[in-house]
């Protein structure tokens, strides 16, 4: 009997189990044409039984959004509003520089969950990360991170109408205070793509020049800073106008006479991110307007050495000629080598026209972001093409001229300490008729020792004038020696040319006689 009955289940585990094998291979052949995945819908199923009787709601916050294109800044406002909770409250911290690299900043590491109250309400934060599988290019096996904030469904106005603001400004201020400024500069469009594309890639910004230190006109320097701490203050002013907020301002002058130093100054006093623009690797018009999408407000944008960078009004001259030579030559076959570099050169050659440049300064795209400066720079202004640079375009132009003697006193503060001098008074006087630029006069005043050496500093500038003044004094002999000799050139050829006129004149007088005498 038992022997049996063993038998007989023995018999049951042994269909059971080849009833299951043959259910799960009929399941796997299955599986592909079932569109609907029974786990994920039991799931789903167990998901809304559990919201249907939960008293919480759920808002999630991604670190990117839908296109992968941008850092959410609500998710970067979050991030910087729960710093402070963080801190105090999470056992898992992330740490980070700080401004000025002075100070580390903490935050809230992954998985990690905080409590805050809110007008009497309750929310919790958590962070949470997870790992997609790399299924596609972009994706690239990467980490997705979000914040989740769960709250009691009694508090739902109170988050929609002011918790959920309150947590962005709060974050925005906390972001602006924490955030290092930096310095950005533009990729070439070939590490635009994927998931690790970066279109500016940037350093932190601490370059030391400030208005204090910058050799000008005190006048003019004062100007410029109330300019810019009026647009600073100016969202208002800008909006009741009607204008994008945003102002334009050119910097022209000789090389040396500190362009690049304003600048920075200028980014200092503001407060602001720099976009050191490089133009030349600007492909075409549509590159240069994404390139303006990814900056963010409160910044500079600079395209330095603007003649340079991109010979615009050139390029369309150059393109005519292009145009008379190609039409010359046309009906005669190219050799190959010829075919391939144009080719190549037309595939690094950019196409950045002078109205994508206009439309960068002040088209429509120009006003997303707002609080942007634009600074183009030059050795030439007169090089330029005019529609670039008229005023509500360029609507300051500064010139950076070479040193004056007040110029030359804050350079003697900043370098020396020094404030008089006996010496002042010959630099003064040299000064007034001799060309140097504030980096020449910077170069001198520099100590070359460890020890300050006032004297043998100005003393060195004086001879570097003087040697300055004399190398003037001699070109300006020789070209107006040049110049003597080219009228005396152009004057004998005149004569020539009349003695010539005269000879040919009296020769056809002479035929015109010959000839009435004849009829005669
Ligand atoms: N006006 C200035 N005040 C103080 N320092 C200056 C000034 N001009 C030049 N310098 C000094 O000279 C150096 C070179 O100046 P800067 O690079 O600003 O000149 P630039 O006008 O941008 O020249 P370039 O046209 O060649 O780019 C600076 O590092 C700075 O030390
Ligand atoms: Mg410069």
């Amino acid at each position: 009997m038992e022997i049996k009955e063993m038998m007989m289940t023995g018999k049951l585990w042994t269909s059971l189990g080849s009833t299951a094998a043959a259910l799960m291979v009929g399941w796997a052949m299955f599986q592909p044409f079932c569109p609907v995945d029974p786990g994920d819908y039991l799931k789903k199923c167990g998901n809304k039984l559990v919201t249907f009787f939960s008293p919480y709601i759920e808002i999630k916050f991604s670190e990117y959004t839908a296109d992968r294109f941008k850092r959410s800044e609500v998710f970067s406002a979050i991030e910087a509003y729960l710093m402070s909770n963080s801190s105090k409250q999470a056992k898992r911290l992330k740490a980070d520089a700080g401004k000025n690299s002075r100070t580390v900043v903490l935050s809230m590491d992954d998985q990690e969950e905080i409590t805050e109250e809110f007008q009497g309400a309750t929310f919790w934060w958590s962070s949470t990360v997870s790992h997609t599988p790399k299924f596609s290019y972009f994706s690239a096996s990467d980490e997705k991170r979000y914040y989740i904030l769960t709250f009691h469904k009694r508090y739902r106005n109170l988050v929609t109408d002011s918790y959920l603001n309150h947590v962005i400004e709060e974050g925005k201020a906390v972001g602006v205070r924490n955030q290092q400024r930096k310095l950005y500069t533009n990729n070439s469009s070939d590490n635009w793509h994927g998931y690790k594309k970066t279109i500016w890639s940037h350093v932190v910004f601490e370059h030391p020049s400030t208005f204090q230190t910058l050799a000008m006109d005190p006048k003019k320097k004062n100007e410029i800073m109330e300019d810019l701490i009026t647009f600073k203050r100016s969202k208002d002013y800008y909006k009741k106008i009607g204008k994008a907020w945003k102002r334009g301002y050119l910097l022209y002058g000789p090389p040396g006479t500190g362009k690049s130093s304003m600048i920075a100054a200028i980014a200092n006093l503001l407060d602001y991110d720099v976009y050191d623009l490089e133009l030349t690797i600007v492909k075409n018009n549509t590159e240069l307007r994404k390139l303006l999408i990814e900056t963010s407000s409160k910044s500079i944008i600079v395209i330095e050495d603007i003649d340079c960078s991109l010979d615009l009004t050139g390029q369309r001259k150059k393109n005519k000629k292009k145009k008379e030579k190609d039409e010359k030559k046309e009906g005669e076959p190219k050799p190959d080598e010829i075919k391939e570099e144009e080719e190549k050169s037309k595939d690094t050659e950019s196409k950045v026209t002078l109205s994508g440049l206009l439309n960068f300064i002040d088209g429509l795209w120009s006003a997303i972001g707002g609080e942007k400066l634009i600074i183009f720079t030059t050795n030439y202004v007169d090089q330029l093409d005019p529609a670039l640079i008229r005023r509500g375009r360029m609507d300051k132009h500064i010139e950076m001229s070479y040193c004056n003697y007040e110029g030359f006193k804050v350079l003697a503060k900043n370098y020396l300490d020094l404030e008089s001098d006996p010496l002042f008074d010959t630099i003064h006087g040299l000064l007034k008729d001799t060309e140097i630029t504030p980096a020449d006069v910077a170069e001198n005043l520099m100590s070359k020792a460890f020890e300050v050496n006032s004297k043998e500093c100005l003393e060195a500038l004086i001879s570097a004038l003087q040697e300055t003044k004399e190398k003037a004094r001699l070109k300006a002999e020789e070209e107006a020696i040049a110049a003597a000799t080219k009228e005396g050139e152009a004057s004998t050829s005149t004569k020539e040319a009349a003695k010539e006129t005269e000879e040919k004149e009296s020769l056809t007088r002479s035929k015109d006689k010959e000839a009435e005498s004849d009829l005669v």
